[in-house]
């Protein structure tokens, strides 16, 4: 395979056409598989080709729709964007589930955004104590331009304080900044405002009369918003009555309860399940994540964290029951926007965001969190009473059938003799081929 000069000036055809020529041997199938996916819209088209570089075509995910969550009393219908088959379907069910049982609470502790200047300063820490404080006034005044708006809106730069980080690394120092980006996820202001932060440490250290020659060079290593925000944290619950939890599936509520906080516990203390418990969290939070066009790696990435925060990686989510009642709940950091990046650029994430009817960001931190504790809860009572296969697979049923071409009449005699049978995949195969002899 060759290298390639200027791919990124080339045309979308031209990138194609080098695709298909280098990697499929000019194989036209593979020319009208990529463009088969473009929308017919060429303006919309375009507008899809610039959310990021060297766009060759579109990458379809399903949209989906999970109804009858209520939060906080108000009833939402909660978009999805997912590959995996039962994760909307779960959700639904855990909505349906509490819909019925007095709904999910959520409440926002704090919303605080961090970014830091990480540095490398070599000398006396109290004559650079004493600069940060003769100095903090013209980090406020320098980003007066970039922060003006935002304090409009009531949010802007919380605090700047230095951090002493030398005990871990030589000379490394940071500013530690706080923010308040009221709907924005914040990346831009913040990062704007942090390399301004650093023009000032840079040219002020320089001319510093109390430094060193030594001391005045200080040197800027980076400037960056952190997705680490253990402040920017929204709590989700539900409770009920032990005995209201009985249902088709629950027929002694008391045991269940019971073997479901057993479950919650090991994946506190076990790391080995507290990343699949998590995970399931993530599938109902990554989906909606998704849909409303925010960033998922910077969520996951922080998310995560916040889950080993205490030195061991553990279940991010809690139950318990007393006097009788039973309680579920989650504290999750969530830094998201309604407004900015594709919030305002991408047609189904204006959809998405209309059809949870044009949520602040505290209330995209609530529903979203919602969204990962429903997921937790009906994963975790899946795998506590029927085991995760049978609702799983029964979902993946149609994946199945898919990958081989089942006719509609193969399907219903399907879905008929599998709906008491339990679906693995070679049971299907097996089905399937006695169908066709
Ligand atoms: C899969 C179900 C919901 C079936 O559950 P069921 O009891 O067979 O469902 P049902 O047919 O009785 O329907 C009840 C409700 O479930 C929902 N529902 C039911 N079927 C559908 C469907 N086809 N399309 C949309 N929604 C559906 C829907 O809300 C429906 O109400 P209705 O719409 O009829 O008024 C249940 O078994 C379940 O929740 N299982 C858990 C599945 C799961 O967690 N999937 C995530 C992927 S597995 C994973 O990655 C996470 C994990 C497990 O590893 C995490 C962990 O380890 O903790
Ligand atoms: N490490 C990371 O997480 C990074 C993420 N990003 C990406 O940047 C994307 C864009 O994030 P943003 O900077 O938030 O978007 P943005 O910069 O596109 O929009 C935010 C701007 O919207 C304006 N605005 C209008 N109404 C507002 C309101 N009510 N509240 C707050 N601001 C309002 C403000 O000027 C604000 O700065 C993120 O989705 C992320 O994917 C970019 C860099 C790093």
């Amino acid at each position: 395979m060759s290298l390639v000069n200027g791919f990124s000036k080339l045309s979308k055809a031209e990138k194609v056409h080098w695709i298909v020529e280098t990697y499929f041997n000019g194989n036209s199938e593979i020319t009208n598989l990529l463009t088969s996916y473009y929308n017919s819209d060429q303006a919309l088209q375009k507008l899809h080709d610039e959310f990021i570089e060297n766009t060759i075509t579109n990458f379809y995910l399903p949209f989906g729709v999970a109804p009858n969550f209520i939060i906080n009393d108000k009833v939402y219908t909660i978009p999805m964007v997912i590959e995996e088959s039962s994760v909307v379907a779960a959700a639904s069910n855990a909505a349906k589930f509490w819909s019925k049982r007095g709904g999910f609470k959520a409440t926002v502790l704090s919303t605080e955004k961090i970014g830091n200047v990480h540095f490398l300063f070599s000398g006396s820490k109290q004559k650079l104590e004493q600069f940060i404080k003769d100095i903090q006034s013209k980090f406020y005044e320098n980003t007066k331009h970039i922060t003006k708006n935002m304090e409009k809106r009531g949010g802007g730069i919380l605090a700047i304080e230095l951090v002493d980080k030398t005990s871990e690394l030589k000379d490394y120092y940071q500013l530690h900044a706080t923010f308040d980006t009221k709907d924005s996820m914040g990346a831009n202001f913040i990062n704007s405002c942090l390399e301004e932060f650093a023009n000032v440490l840079r040219a002020e250290a320089a001319v510093y009369a109390n430094f060193t020659e030594t001391e005045k060079n200080l040197q800027v290593i980076m400037s960056i918003l952190s997705n680490y925000v253990p402040n920017c944290l929204v709590r989700v619950e539900v409770s009920c009555a032990v005995e209201d939890l009985k249902s088709k599936e629950i027929k002694d509520p008391q045991y269940f309860a019971e073997k479901f906080v057993q479950a919650v516990r090991i994946a506190e203390i076990e790391t080995y399940r507290a990343v699949t418990h998590n995970k399931g969290i993530m599938n109902g939070v990554d989906a909606v994540v998704l849909a409303t066009g925010n960033d998922f790696r910077a969520i996951e990435a922080g998310v995560h964290a916040f889950a080993a925060k205490d030195g061991k990686y553990s279940s991010l989510s809690h139950a318990e029951i007393n006097d009788g009642i039973f309680h579920f709940w989650m504290d999750l950091p969530l830094a998201l926007g309604t407004v900015g990046g594709l919030t305002t650029l991408h047609p189904m994430v204006k959809f998405a965001l209309e059809l949870l009817e044009k949520p602040s960001a505290n209330e995209l931190m609530e529903i979203i969190a919602v969204a990962g504790l429903a997921q937790n809860f009906a994963a975790v009572k899946s795998l506590t009473t029927t085991g995760i296969q049978q609702g799983h697979m029964k979902m993946h049923l149609m994946n199945i059938l898919n990958q081989f071409n089942a006719t509609d009449e193969e399907r219903v005699k399907v879905v008929n003799y599998f709906d008491t049978q339990t679906v693995t995949h070679s049971a299907v195969v097996e089905f399937i081929e006695s169908l066709r002899k």
